[in-house]
């Protein structure tokens, strides 16, 4: 779900929409042509009742069919001008219009790639998949014709009112009459509207979370016949979006009403005040014709009024939701002085706010035993050098939005893994593990202390250096709708190839890969959804050692694995660990037997280390979760 659902009231739609002028601006030449193109098509209908008015007190009057049939002929290649600039209109924006669509879709699809994990732990898919496509759609709608129309429409109404005042002054005060209540009624129409619209949108993105999960959940909800449940819900949901989308109809009914009954009116009230005109001889009747047509030729314009500012108004609203998403901060690139200003937290609103707000900006420079740092000149105290190997000092970690008064998920974590070793990491569920794995690649940002990689602090690094030496594989192995040679091989550098991937299967023992179609070509389908758990999760450790990371980070990658299996991929994986330092969650002796060293998470801070045996031997709590009984504290 988004942070907030935005309140539209102080919001002005004008000023949201200058938003897009970035995306426009490259286009705003055509945009203009063709807005100029479409007034000049508008314009040309309004000459026909001129013609109309020619016909009736000459040709028509004088009897002379020859001029009847010119002026038929006139009517006619008028008619052919306005359709074909109307079609020319088309044709100069259906292109830029789709490049102004495709640039916003792409640029949001970036900036999602590169904002922190904890933006998408707080989003729900849905939200972001709706702004995406129906909120980019509207834009491009928009574009095409509120924003093109409101302009052609104003100054054809303005030319068309100028034409009628100037055939008869007193009727284009009649039909001038209606003006002030419409205008009223627009502006009382466009607050009012401006939120059902957000609402409606945003039930929209709710809708899509549902369709989605119910879709990725099916199984769930097959295996524990809940059908009829998510049925239930998703009609409910449905039903409020649909009480939503009355009110629009509603409101549009209302506003459509009143634009188009009171200019009908008035034109009624034209007509009967113009006949008695023609019939005491003040007026010809070819001024009535021509007054008359103009009228109607303005209806159009004066009606689509209502739907325009309709659209325009979902515009602004689709805009202000695809600005909510691009607003939200990127992960900084590298430097921890950038993360200080720029930290996760400061993206949120303030309940969201957490120590990690108030975090000093830390880095190289900031690092008082850095080794990138020169020694101060007349500093006499020699700096040890830094350690190798992943070492955590001091490291504390509170989620974003976890309550203020809770206590962090991390406190006071020391560890130091050496340059080379594999080190397990143990504790009862829920005890921070995956989160202090997450710490190291920076999918989360500390809310204090610091993590060292061979003597660099993480935050000193650019993020992309730091997140080719740490590779992970995580508990729950989640693969692309690619095939598995590519899923494997997205863990690597760009031109690994054939040989990597089969030493990266070999370690995963993920033989079953030739066994398949079309072997490493075969496509796994969504999520490698087609693929079992344990196949899965080997894909996943494949691809964890292809670039043969110099730091591996594995979050219990054995879990799904049958005894056997996991036996023989433990086999493979000493060579590999023998030539990474690696920090392996464990909940198996099996797995924790393959570290050197193991350190023992509890309530958030590491209580012991040691190897597995002294572990054993002195460790009640230890001895306790490796003997299979769930441990409570
Ligand atoms: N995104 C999140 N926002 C807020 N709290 C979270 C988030 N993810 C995890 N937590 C909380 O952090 C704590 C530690 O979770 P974590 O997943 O690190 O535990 P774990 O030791 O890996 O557990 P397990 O062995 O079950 O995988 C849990 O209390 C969990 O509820």
């Amino acid at each position: 779900m988004p942070p907030t659902r935005a309140t539209t009231k102080e919001r002005s739609a004008v000023r949201t929409l200058l938003r897009l002028w970035p995306y426009v601006r490259p286009v705003r030449v055509r945009l203009s042509v063709a807005a100029c193109v479409a007034i000049v098509a508008s314009c040309t209908g309004l000459v026909i009742p001129l013609v109309l008015k020619w016909m009736v007190d000459g040709p028509v009057a004088d009897r002379d069919p020859g001029g009847v049939w010119l002026g038929a002929l006139y009517l006619l290649l008028l008619g052919i001008a306005e359709a074909l600039l109307f079609g020319l209109r088309r044709w100069l924006v259906a292109r830029p219009l789709s490049r102004v669509e495709a640039g916003m879709r792409a640029d949001l699809y970036g900036h999602l790639q590169r904002l922190p994990v904890a933006f998408h732990d707080r989003w729900a898919s849905g939200q972001l998949l709706s702004r995406a496509t129906t909120d980019l759609m509207l834009l491009r709608m928009f574009l095409a014709f509120p924003l093109t129309f409101l302009l052609v429409n104003a100054v054809t109404i303005l030319v068309g009112v100028l034409i009628m005042l100037a055939q008869d002054w007193t009727l284009g005060l009649v039909i001038l009459g209606p003006t002030i209540p419409v205008v009223w009624t627009c502006v009382i129409f466009e607050n009012r509207y401006a939120d059902v619209a957000r609402l409606a949108q945003d039930q929209v993105g709710d809708l899509t979370t549902v369709v989605e999960e119910s879709v990725l959940g099916i199984r769930i909800i097959k295996g524990f016949g809940r059908h009829r449940s998510q049925a239930r819900a998703f009609r409910e949901l449905v039903r409020t979006l649909r009480g939503t989308e009355l009110r629009k109809a509603r409101m549009l009914a209302m506003i459509w009403g009143v634009i188009v009954t009171l200019p009908e009116v008035a034109i009624g009230a034209a007509l009967f005040w113009g006949s008695v005109q023609v019939a005491e001889g003040d007026l010809s009747a070819g001024t009535l014709v021509a007054f008359l047509s103009t009228a109607l030729a303005l209806r159009w314009p004066v009606e689509s009024i209502g739907f325009l500012l309709a659209m325009s108004q979902e515009a602004a609203t689709a805009t202000e939701r695809y600005f909510e998403v691009r607003d939200a901060l990127e992960e900084d690139a590298g430097s921890s002085s950038a993360a200080g200003e720029r930290g996760p937290s400061a993206q949120f609103p303030a309940p969201l706010q957490g120590a990690s707000a108030r975090r000093p900006a830390r880095g190289a420079g900031n690092c008082p035993t850095s080794p990138h740092r020169p020694a101060a000149e007349g500093d006499p105290r020699p700096h040890a050098p830094e350690p190798a190997g992943i070492r955590f000092e001091n490291v504390r970690f509170r989620y974003p939005d976890a309550a203020p008064d809770s206590p962090p998920t991390l406190d006071d974590v020391d560890l130091h893994i050496r340059s080379g070793e594999s080190m397990a990491l143990v504790g009862a569920t829920g005890s921070g593990k995956t989160t202090l794995t997450a710490l190291v690649p920076r999918l989360h940002e500390l809310t204090s202390g610091r993590i060292t990689l061979d003597g660099r602090d993480i935050t000193a690094m650019p993020r992309e250096e730091l997140r080719s030496l740490v590779s992970v594989a995580f508990e729950e192995p989640t693969l692309f709708s690619a095939s598995v040679g590519e899923n494997v091989l997205m863990g690597a550098e760009d031109g690994a190839g054939g040989p990597d991937l089969a030493r990266a299967l070999a370690v995963a023992q993920a033989d079953f890969v030739h066994a398949l179609p079309q072997g490493t070509a075969t496509q796994v389908g969504e999520q490698g959804l087609s693929l079992s758990g344990g196949q899965r999760q080997r894909l996943a450790l494949a691809r964890a050692v292809v670039g043969r990371p110099r730091f591996l980070v594995l979050d219990d990658p054995l879990s799904a694995l049958d005894v056997h299996t996991e036996a023989a991929v433990e086999a493979a994986l000493r060579d590999v660990l023998a030539d990474t330092t690696a920090l392996i969650v464990a909940h198996r002796p099996s797995t924790v037997l393959l570290a050197d060293r193991v350190a023992l998470l509890s309530g958030g801070r590491v209580t012991a280390v040691g190897t597995h045996h002294e572990l054993l031997r002195s460790n009640a709590e230890y001895a306790h979760l490796m003997s299979g009984e769930d441990h409570r504290r």
